[in-house]
């Protein structure tokens, strides 16, 4: 009854809501949802505009019935309980002074539950770096330690190596000795034929090679019983013999270079024989100068003993006439120069520091460059058979 007694009476002409009968509702697909007034004009249009003038004193009647109804609702607090608007005022500051002594309380509660736990997280941290330290401590000592116990084992194996090397020094002099008596017993000057393939302006080879030592050379003579005339060699290169195989056989002088003999390798022969082919050779067909000294750094950069350290010095002059003429100019890497000749006569040549086969081409290039392209030289040296003869050291220090 009081449910149906506080129920909103929605019974005012022009807001009439939506109802739906069960008997009279169509069928869900054909339900048609518009209410019987639109709904602008039951929400936006003025009662007075919209009602009849008979209506308007129920109208008046049913607000005042409202305003009553509503009056009983909203009857003040302290009415209904039958409390005194002052006894409910100091009731209510009690409950907010206990309230914010309760909330007081409870916030230092919590404050001081988070302090705690700040304080546990803080020692708890604390703890751990503690520990991190004494590991790490403990790490940085194990690793001292053995660092220390490394150093020691190098100190000694460099001791071993240098006993070691105080031994094997006097086997390893005996051995280059021997080395070097070797190739002296070889002979201290050797020959060595080469012969270079024939042009085609040449006609037919007039040279033959029984064996590695010996050519055999077609004189022509017919008068002779004997036609063809065999020469010796300490070794005889026929014109198939490339740039590399010759250089089998200087290699070994090289090593003695380094073991500090002098030795020097001399090119004769006419003009065209093959010279120039031969020492300097080509960029893709490389002579005996570029690989005598590779092979010169090469066997000196092995030489792992502490008290070998080599120094390279070059010298290029070309002998013309008889006059000397330096190849070579004073650069930045330019040595202490080189004495020629006997105290009477002698020439000051530039000596050029080399620390690697580049720099030593570089230097040879420049020295060629420098000696041009003379071709008077070479017309002098047909008519009284005297080349220009050029002349390359390497002074190892
Ligand atoms: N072993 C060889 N194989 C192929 N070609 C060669 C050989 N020897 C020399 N030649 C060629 O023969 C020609 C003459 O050689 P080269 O210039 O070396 O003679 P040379 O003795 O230095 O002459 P010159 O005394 O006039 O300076 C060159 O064209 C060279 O390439």
């Amino acid at each position: 009854m009081a449910e149906h007694k506080n129920r909103w009476s929605w019974d005012v002409t022009g807001f009439e809501p939506w109802k739906s009968s069960p008997s009279s509702s169509p069928p869900v697909d054909q339900v048609d949802r518009k209410p019987t007034a639109p709904l602008v004009r039951r929400y936006s249009v003025s009662p007075s505009s919209v009602l009849p003038p008979q209506s308007k004193q129920s109208t008046a009647s049913k607000v005042q019935r409202l305003q009553e109804r509503l009056k009983v609702l909203h009857v003040p607090l302290y009415e209904y309980f039958h409390f005194d608007r002052s006894v409910l005022l100091v009731e209510l500051s009690f409950y907010v002074v206990s309230f914010a002594t309760l909330f007081k309380s409870c916030a230092n509660s919590i404050i001081r539950y988070f302090v705690q736990l700040a304080k546990e997280d803080h020692l708890q941290l604390r703890h751990e770096v503690s520990e991190l330290q004494e590991y790490s401590n403990a790490k940085l000592d194990r690793v001292t330690r053995y660092l220390g116990v490394l150093a020691e084992k190098t100190r000694k194996l460099d001791q071993v190596a240098l006993e070691t090397e105080a031994r094997i020094s006097p086997i390893i002099n005996e051995k280059r000795r021997l080395f070097n008596d070797l190739l002296t017993s070889k002979g201290n000057i050797r020959v060595f034929c080469r012969t270079r393939p024939s042009f085609e302006d040449e006609g037919p080879s007039v040279v033959e090679f029984p064996d590695d030592y010996t050519i055999r050379v077609n004189t022509g003579d017919e008068s002779l019983s004997n036609t063809k005339k065999d020469f010796e060699f300490d070794r005889v290169y026929g014109p198939h013999v490339g740039q590399a195989e010759l250089f089998n056989d200087v290699q070994p002088l090289v090593q003695s270079a380094l073991d500090g003999y002098n030795v020097s390798i001399f090119a004769y022969g006419q003009t065209h024989s093959g010279k120039t082919h031969t020492m300097e050779g080509s960029s893709y067909d490389r002579g005996l100068y570029a690989r005598c000294f590779e092979e010169l750094f090469d066997l000196a950069n092995s030489d792992t003993t502490s008290t070998s350290q080599y120094k390279f010095g070059v010298t290029v002059c070309e002998l013309y006439n008889e006059q000397t003429t330096d190849l070579l100019l004073e650069s930045g890497k330019s040595m202490p120069k080189l004495c020629f000749g006997s105290p009477e006569c002698f020439v000051e040549l530039v000596q050029e520091k080399v620390d690697n086969p580049l720099e030593f081409s570089r230097s040879l290039k420049a020295a060629f460059q420098s000696r041009g392209n003379d071709l008077s030289k070479i017309n002098v040296s047909h008519l009284y058979g005297l080349n220009s003869m050029l002349m390359l050291c390497m002074i190892i220090l």
